[in-house]
């Protein structure tokens, strides 16, 4: 599963290289064989020419004779196994042995839905999506009606008919400038007319149906389907303004999206496009910067860490140069060849399948395996004074194209169910940011109205239970979808026991 981490999909871009090097290979080595044979052919025709023109006088040269027993008994068969050979064989066998590596039809989907979420979070409609001018796109790159076809056919075979609808009219709107295709008008008018019956609008599946049938005067279920429609609108009195809005195009506010799992979704997708609630200035006023050597811990007088509150309440702070450009780089490499989806176990039937609400690749790294995460654990404990004992693994995630984690608490909801019983539940999260993102992928909060930006080499910490130890609600959060670059995050959750004495409990429950 190539789609869900860009880090494992670089490796693709050299696979796709190294085909095109055998393939034009394969056409230097046909195109010298052509080019012989066409020079055996040219010379052949002369030689016909004159042979054919006096036969007999031709034959009276001895050295002629020679020439045509030798021509017909050797050279003709040589020519013969030439233009038989293959030299397809080389490239074939490349492929073959390569296409076991390649993405499937699982990878095409995800990438097609990451697409879709992407156009549904940023409020990016087909044709700008198609054309690539994405704000900052440095390879832009655009999608033909071919392209735009398969991504509804896609939609379509989903059943989602909201994005179906999207991207067929987008592939006709593409076939209409007269851009060159496989596809043809009727196939996509065919699907499109489809799809916006299931949405409900039968005003434009009949005008739809319309332009199916002139499109293609010979297709007998559009002309069924246009008398029943006919008979359907037939009974209601025809208002030329919904005549005039079944002409118009279909935007992404025309029909309304299938209704989400998730209660917090429209804030989820505000956050992410930087519309969030913002904090008023009195409350802004009264977050700060300031060094933090937590205490006096001697290692921070000589280094302290730069801290800055991104929020009072619940408080959420960033550290800056929390790692060095040299210790990400390290991470990075230790974890990149344990990346995997991460996965649930069903309860009753105890079958492990993919997680998708969270569509990115992680791997966990002890704290002792290396020398560089034993300091950076020994780091997150001076900064934040909690002891990292019963701390998990750092667990580092690369997320994928429009890779995403909705909305969650980091704490469990059911600690006494689990095997958090020795080690408590998740006190605090400490999140460290080991690239930066162009565009999209912030971490944001959606109780509170909070967008945090990635950015290279900073982190952020939180606390996610209140002091009585109950799970604090305000810290619902989510890594939105990444609609330009290539993110990679570590997290280090630290657990209640052991911090008895460091973070102690409150008075009362809210505390
Ligand atoms: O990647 C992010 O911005 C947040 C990740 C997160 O919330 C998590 O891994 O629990
Ligand atoms: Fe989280």
């Amino acid at each position: 599963e190539f789609y869900t981490s860009i880090g494992q999909m670089t490796e693709l871009i050299f696979t796709e290289r190294e085909l095109v090097h055998s393939l034009k290979e394969y056409i230097c080595s046909a195109e010298s064989k052509l080019a012989f044979i066409k020079s055996w052919a040219d010379k052949l025709d002369v030689l016909t020419q004159v042979s054919t023109a006096d036969p007999e006088g031709y034959l009276a040269h001895p050295v002629n004779a020679y020439k045509l027993m030798k021509r017909l008994n050797s050279e003709w068969p040589q020519l013969e196994t030439l233009v038989q050979q293959d030299l397809s064989s080389g490239f074939i066998a490349n492929i073959s042995l390569r296409r076991q590596f390649f993405p499937d039809d699982e990878d095409e989907r995800g990438a097609a839905r990451a697409l879709f979420r992407l156009q549904d979070t940023y409020r990016l409609d087909s044709e700008l999506l198609s054309s690539g001018q994405l704000p900052g796109v440095q390879y832009s790159s655009h999608l033909s009606a071919d392209d735009c076809y398969s991504l509804g056919k896609t939609a379509y075979e989903e059943e989602d008919h909201y994005h179906s609808v999207l991207w067929m009219q987008e592939a006709l709107r593409r076939l209409h400038t007269g851009e060159e295709a496989f596809v043809s008008q009727a196939e996509v008018l065919d699907y499109l007319s489809y799809s916006v019956y299931q949405m409900g609008d039968v005003h434009r599946t009949r005008e739809l149906t319309r332009r199916l049938i002139s499109a293609d005067p010979t297709h007998e279920r559009a002309r069924g389907n246009l008398q029943h429609l006919e008979l359907i609108l037939s009974n209601e009195a025809t208002q030329s303004s919904t005549m005039a809005t079944a002409a118009k195009p279909i935007t992404l506010e025309t029909y309304q999206r299938p209704p989400s799992h998730l209660s917090d979704r429209e804030m989820y997708e505000a956050l992410c496009r930087g519309e969030g609630a913002t904090m008023t200035p009195q409350r802004r006023s009264k977050l700060f910067c300031r060094y933090q050597d937590r205490g006096r811990n001697p290692r921070l007088l000589v280094a302290p860490m730069k801290e800055e509150d991104e929020w009072d309440s619940p408080h959420i702070v960033r550290y800056h140069d929390a790692l060095s450009q040299a210790e990400i780089e390290r991470i990075k490499d230790l974890a990149k060849p344990k990346l995997a989806r991460a996965t649930i176990r069903d309860p009753v039937s105890g079958v492990l399948t993919v997680a998708n609400y969270r569509v990115s690749k992680s791997a966990w790294l002890e704290h002792k395996v290396d020398p560089v995460i034993a300091r950076v654990t020994r780091r997150i404990a001076d900064v934040t004074g909690l002891s990292l004992e019963t701390a998990e693994s750092l667990q580092v995630a690369n997320y994928g194209i429009g890779g995403q984690y909705e909305p969650h608490y980091d704490f469990s909801r059911r600690p006494f169910d689990s095997d958090l019983k020795i080690e408590g539940n998740r006190l605090a999260t400490y999140l460290n940011y080991l690239s930066d993102v162009e565009a999209g992928g912030a971490t944001v909060f959606t109780d509170i109205g909070v967008a945090l930006r990635p950015r290279q080499g900073t982190a952020v910490f939180w606390h996610n239970l209140h002091r009585s130890g109950r799970g604090d609600l305000r810290t619902r959060h989510a890594a939105c979808p990444v609609l330009l670059g290539n993110k990679w995050v570590a997290n280090m959750w630290i657990h209640e026991r052991g911090q008895e004495f460091r973070r102690q409990c409150g008075l009362t429950e809210g505390d």
